[in-house]
């Protein structure tokens, strides 16, 4: 696999892993975030409804004490009552509020039927308080307080709805809400112990069986919310306020309870009316609302510190994923750009240097970590490749001279006798392996020593020059020329008979005789040559008996007068 490719497919699968990574990162971090956002708005509605539920059992108050008037309505209870109405609307209205802020169009519909039953109760509490009070039967009144009753445990099953959200949402609040949940239902039983007072003290009469039946059973549930909303591990400003709960409603609040159980059993009097009931003891509740208020807002605390925590790990995850994402992709860049690329420059110089081409620099010489050095290291063998190149050259070059002149005759430039023999070697092999005719011509210029002595040694040399060059140029491709030695020359043509070679001698004889030389003074001189031909076919071509034969054919063209061709027989 290519560099190039695998760093690329390696970047693929870092940054697929790296955003994989941190997109979990990120999606847990939002998800923490989410859910602590989530249980603090399900905690809202909470507590709304919690304030609904305690709103509703405190309208009880007010509401018994209109109903337990006398002789004649008074306007101070009935204007208790309607603070104590406008402070439930309040509530319901400040739940309303809250439920649009949320998605919850669903969890609205459980505010309907305690919308309905509330205005039933109220209307039921109308009709009864406009009757004199004393034509108000107990039956009506305890139907009036029932319908009230039924109320709070509406609004208890909004809260608990929500409370199951807000846990389900955010589970680390589920104990502070259970607890303030118990918190609610104990101010519900603990209003409910008053309210079952209510007829009583009404009517003046001692409680029925049934009544104090009922007092047991609120009492042993009340108990029983005592000990769950007392906790081992609270501590702080729950354990001051569980303490109040302690001290002010078990303590005095049931205390009054039990003084008019006392009173009833006993068959006295009650020293006390409802009004003077709910005046001494609804005060005593408060405690436990203050309770539930703590409970509620240890939940809250401890929601929004997480809300806030999860709101800075989903900004650390975000921005170390995107500063880690920008980080990787500038190591990638500074890999490829300082790593990558140079190798790859480099592993091209390389190539080059391999194929001979050393045209090109690989460049980056300059650089001071260790592809530098590397880079450093191919111009060096580039210098010295081309230094080398050059030497070589040097050597071939001479190496070609020397051949040239060891193959050469140095005075007329034609090929000498080593070079003739070799040149010749490879033609003879195969007129003797294919049966081809082979021959050779052996010339010698006529009186040569005369030319010597007549015109100096010099101008014998121009002589030998000057009929080299006209032999050579009469030859075609294929006819071998050199110098056997002295004034003699030889020729050997390509295959042919004996006769062709003797035409070519013939020819080559008028040439040398007809062409006067012109010597460097500007002399004019006329030569002759005399020509000795032989020929030989198939095993018989061996050069020595060639040119042995050749030259008895020279001896006897220079016998018979010169400037002739003789061929030996
Ligand atoms: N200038 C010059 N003379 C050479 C060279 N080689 C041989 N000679 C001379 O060539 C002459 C040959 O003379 P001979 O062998 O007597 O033959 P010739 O005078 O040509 O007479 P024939 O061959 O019988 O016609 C000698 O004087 C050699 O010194 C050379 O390279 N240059």
């Amino acid at each position: 696999m290519k560099l190039t490719r695998l760093l690329s497919l390696s970047t693929a699968v870092l940054a697929l892993l790296v955003c994989g990574m941190l997109g979990h990162i990120t999606r847990n971090a939002w998800l923490r975030y989410d859910a602590t956002g989530s249980g603090l708005q399900a905690l809202r509605l909470t507590h709304a409804a919690m304030v609904a539920a305690e709103k509703l059992s405190f309208e009880r108050g007010p509401v018994n004490a209109v109903l337990g008037e006398r002789f004649t309505a008074d306007p101070a209870r009935r204007e208790r009552l309607q603070r104590g109405r406008a402070a439930t609307d309040l509530a319901l209205m400040q739940l309303e509020r809250e439920l649009l802020a949320d998605d919850g169009m669903t969890r609205q519909t459980v505010l309907a039927p305690l919308r309905a039953a509330l205005d039933t109760a109220r209307h039921s509490v109308d009709q009864l308080a406009a009757v004199p009070p004393a034509e108000r039967t107990p039956e009506q009144l305890k139907q009036a307080i029932e319908q009230m009753f039924g109320l709070v445990p509406l609004a208890l099953d909004a809260a608990a709805s929500y409370t199951q959200a807000s846990e389900l949402a955010y589970p680390r609040i589920t104990r502070a809400l259970i607890k303030a949940r118990y918190a609610v239902e104990l101010r519900e039983y603990a209003g409910r112990l008053g309210s079952l007072l209510t007829v009583p003290l009404t009517t003046r009469q001692p409680l029925t069986p049934a009544e104090y039946t009922r007092l047991q059973m609120l009492r042993g549930r009340i108990a029983q919310l005592r000990q769950q909303v007392q906790a081992t591990d609270s501590g702080g400003n729950l354990a001051i306020v569980t303490q109040r709960v302690d001290d002010i409603y078990f303590g005095e609040g049931l205390q009054l309870v039990t003084d008019i159980e006392q009173a009833s059993r006993a068959g006295r009097a009650y020293d006390l009316d409802t009004a003077q009931l709910a005046q001494r003891y609804v005060p005593t509740m408060t405690p436990i609302l203050a309770l539930r208020d703590e409970l509620l807002q240890e939940a809250q605390t401890q929601a929004q510190n997480d809300h806030e925590h999860a709101r800075r790990e989903l900004w650390i995850a975000t921005l170390s994923g995107i500063a880690i994402l920008l980080s990787l992709t500038l190591l990638l860049l500074i890999v490829r750009r300082r790593v990558i690329v140079p190798l790859l420059r480099a592993t091209r110089a390389v190539i080059r240097l391999g194929n001979g081409d050393y045209s090109r620099d690989s460049g980056g010489s300059q650089r001071a970590d260790e592809i530098g050095d590397m880079l450093r290291a191919l111009a060096t063998l580039r210098t010295n490749s081309i230094e080398r190149q050059q030497l070589e050259l040097e050597r071939q070059s001479l190496i070609d001279e020397l051949r040239l002149r060891a193959n050469t005759d140095y005075l007329t430039g034609i090929l000498n006798r080593r070079a003739f023999v070799a040149a010749s070697n490879q033609r003879l092999q195969r007129a003797r392996d294919c049966r081809e005719t082979l021959a050779v011509l052996l010339f010698d210029i006529d009186h040569f020593k005369a030319v010597n002595d007549a015109h100096g040694h010099e101008a014998g040399d121009q002589v030998l020059i000057r009929v080299a060059a006209l032999v050579r140029d009469e030859l075609r491709d294929g006819e071998i020329l050199a110098r056997h030695g002295g004034e003699e020359f030889v020729v050997m043509p390509a295959y042919c008979q004996l006769e062709q070679a003797c035409a070519l001698a013939e020819r080559l004889r008028l040439a040398i005789a007809s062409v006067p030389l012109t010597l460097a003074d500007g002399q004019l001189l006329r030569v002759t040559a005399s020509f000795g031909v032989a020929s030989a076919t198939g095993p018989a071509a061996a050069l020595d008996d060639l040119l042995h034969a050749a030259d008895l054919a020279l001896y006897s063209a220079k016998r018979k007068g010169r400037n002739r061709v003789e061929s030996a027989a």
